[in-house]
């Protein structure tokens, strides 16, 4: 066994646990905790300083435990202070005896008497998970821990390590020197790297050059993701690598999975990115960002898992004059829905008034999520606001893309109708999470809808680099054809009037719930 023996029987149990954890009782109230061990970043765009905002930002407690001082601002690092070792020790002590740690992250270790004295405290107070940035380099160029700690990184620190986040740089540097200039090269390095021990490895590629994209390669062992998203045009990008990984261990520490967090952690920085990307703070040429975005909304209340495009596999899209037909109302239809294997609801209510369909959405609200289904509302952001959904579906003259996710904040599921390749590459840059095209065959359900058939639908998968949920005439007789055009990134289908404009949605659902399985198990 390992000396960290509670990081590595953390997976199974961590999500029970942290359920407990944060229970209220009486007169207690848990709250997910981190603790970062990095460096002081004077200009307090990376570091710990960076570390405790970004846990405020996610809602999440965070102690701190300084390794360095470090005199530094814009323009880049004018002087490094360590702490002494024993000093460190003392600080790690004092609060790995009294607080529960969900998550230790660690940043800035300089000397390898630093890394010793943490891992003999981490033997001796052990914590749940390990998140370990392997910081090097500041992004200034600065050397902040040279060679001298790469041995015991290498030896002793990495293979307790539920996660590493190197960036290319530090990736080379930890093995040897390896040349990493594209996304095969990180493939290999996450794969060396994850030799080393720990659980999973993560390749930041931030600083790929000739990429419009940045990429992170994840790794776990079994399998490779590649995390892609916009690459934001900003002088401003002093500390994403210490947000990356406190934003990933405040996920971590409200009980995310490993991936979810990862996802949650990317698209956090890409956000905080956007929305501060012309905001001028010093002199220098790489400016801090603001961690704080997301804080107009209840940080409590943010969704704990990434969007997962698989949800997109059996989409139901309610309709009220369907469901008054039917004579039921909107919650029956969608219990009936999800009962049925629905992976996904959105309410589509072009003709309800405000306030009944709010007092619904509301009850839907809490249907999917005790079934752990998420709940989309479409065209109305005030409606998904105010019932708190997991997020809403806007087409091309509704509310724009990027407009709605300053509204919603950057953990809410957005999708946005697209019939051409350059409206998909358009939901791409404007940070959208899936888009919807169609429609795919005749539809009565939407009038005046422009049919794209399935070879209109198959150019705008292959343009995509959003997954891709296809909508418009498509039931039980015609899904097998649409899964069948060979496009990895179309997920599922989206319906109406197959689930809805039937005597049993129950009935249907399921039907057409095994159609998609088996066109899926065919493929
Ligand atoms: C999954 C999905 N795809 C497309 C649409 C259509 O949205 P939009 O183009 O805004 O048209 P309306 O639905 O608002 O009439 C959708 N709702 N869902
Ligand atoms: C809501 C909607 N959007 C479409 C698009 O093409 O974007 S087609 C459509 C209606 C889909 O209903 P049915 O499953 O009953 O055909
Ligand atoms: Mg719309």
């Amino acid at each position: 066994m390992n000396s960290l023996g509670g990081i590595r029987s953390w997976p199974a149990s961590w999500r029970s646990t942290t359920a407990s954890m944060t229970t209220t009782t009486e007169s207690v109230r848990k709250v997910a905790q981190v603790l970062t061990v990095a460096g002081s970043d004077s200009g307090a765009g990376a570091g710990i300083q960076a570390d405790l905002k970004v846990c405020a930002a996610r809602g999440v407690y965070c102690a701190s435990v300084i390794t360095a001082v470090t005199a530094q601002n814009t323009r880049g690092v004018q002087s490094v202070h360590l702490l002494p070792p024993q000093f460190v020790s003392e600080q790690l002590k004092s609060v790995l005896s009294d607080f529960e740690f969900d998550v230790v992250k660690t940043g800035m270790l300089a000397s390898p008497e630093i890394v010793e004295v943490l891992l003999q405290n981490l033997s001796d107070f052990p914590v749940r998970a390990l998140v370990v940035d392997p910081v090097m380099v500041s992004t200034s160029g600065h050397v902040l821990a040279g060679s001298s700690v790469l041995s015991i990184f290498r030896e002793r620190l990495l293979p307790i390590a539920d996660i590493i986040t190197p960036n290319v740089k530090e990736a080379s540097a930890l093995l040897g020197g390896v040349r990493i200039e594209t996304v095969a090269e990180m493939r290999s390095a996450a794969k060396s790297l994850h030799e080393m021990g720990p659980r999973v490895v993560l390749v930041k590629g931030g600083d790929l050059p000739d990429s419009s994209d940045s990429v992170d390669v994840y790794f776990d062992g079994k399998e490779f993701h590649e995390l892609r998203s916009p690459r934001v045009a900003t002088r401003n990008t002093h500390g994403t690598g210490c947000t990356l990984a406190s934003c990933i261990a405040a996920e971590l520490a409200k009980g995310s999975s490993m991936l979810s967090a990862v996802k949650v952690a990317k698209r956090f920085v890409d956000n905080a990115l956007n929305y501060s990307k012309d905001i001028a703070i010093g002199s220098g040429k790489q400016g801090p960002f603001d961690h704080f975005l997301g804080l107009k909304k209840d940080p409590q209340s943010y969704r704990c898992s990434a969007f997962n495009p698989d949800d997109l596999f059996l989409y139901a899209v309610t309709d009220s004059r369907m469901n008054q037909k039917w004579n039921r109302s909107i919650v029956d239809a969608v219990k009936a829905a999800i009962e049925g294997g629905a992976t996904i609801i959105q309410l589509r209510e072009k003709e309800a008034e405000t306030r009944v369909f709010l007092e619904e959405a509301k009850s839907c609200v809490e249907i999917c999520r005790s079934h752990g289904v998420c709940l989309l509302i479409n065209d109305r952001i005030d409606i998904a606001l105010a019932c708190d959904a997991d997020g809403v579906h806007v087409g091309q003259s509704d509310m724009p893309v990027d407009l709605v996710r300053s509204l919603l904040g950057p953990d809410k599921i957005i999708g946005v109708s697209c019939k051409t390749p350059e409206q998909a590459h358009q939901a791409w840059k404007d940070g959208a999470d899936y888009i919807g095209s169609g429609g795919v065959f005749p539809t009565n359900t939407k009038a005046n809808n422009r049919t794209i058939g399935l070879d209109g639908l198959g150019e705008v998968c292959k343009a995509s680099k959003l997954p891709v949920v296809a909508i418009g005439g498509i039931g039980i007789s015609n899904a097998e054809s649409v899964m069948r055009i060979d496009a990895p990134n179309l997920k599922g289908v989206a319906v109406v009037s197959a689930l809805f404009d039937q005597e049993c949605v129950l009935t249907q659902t399921k039907k057409l719930h095994k159609t998609l399985k088996e066109s899926k198990t065919e493929h």
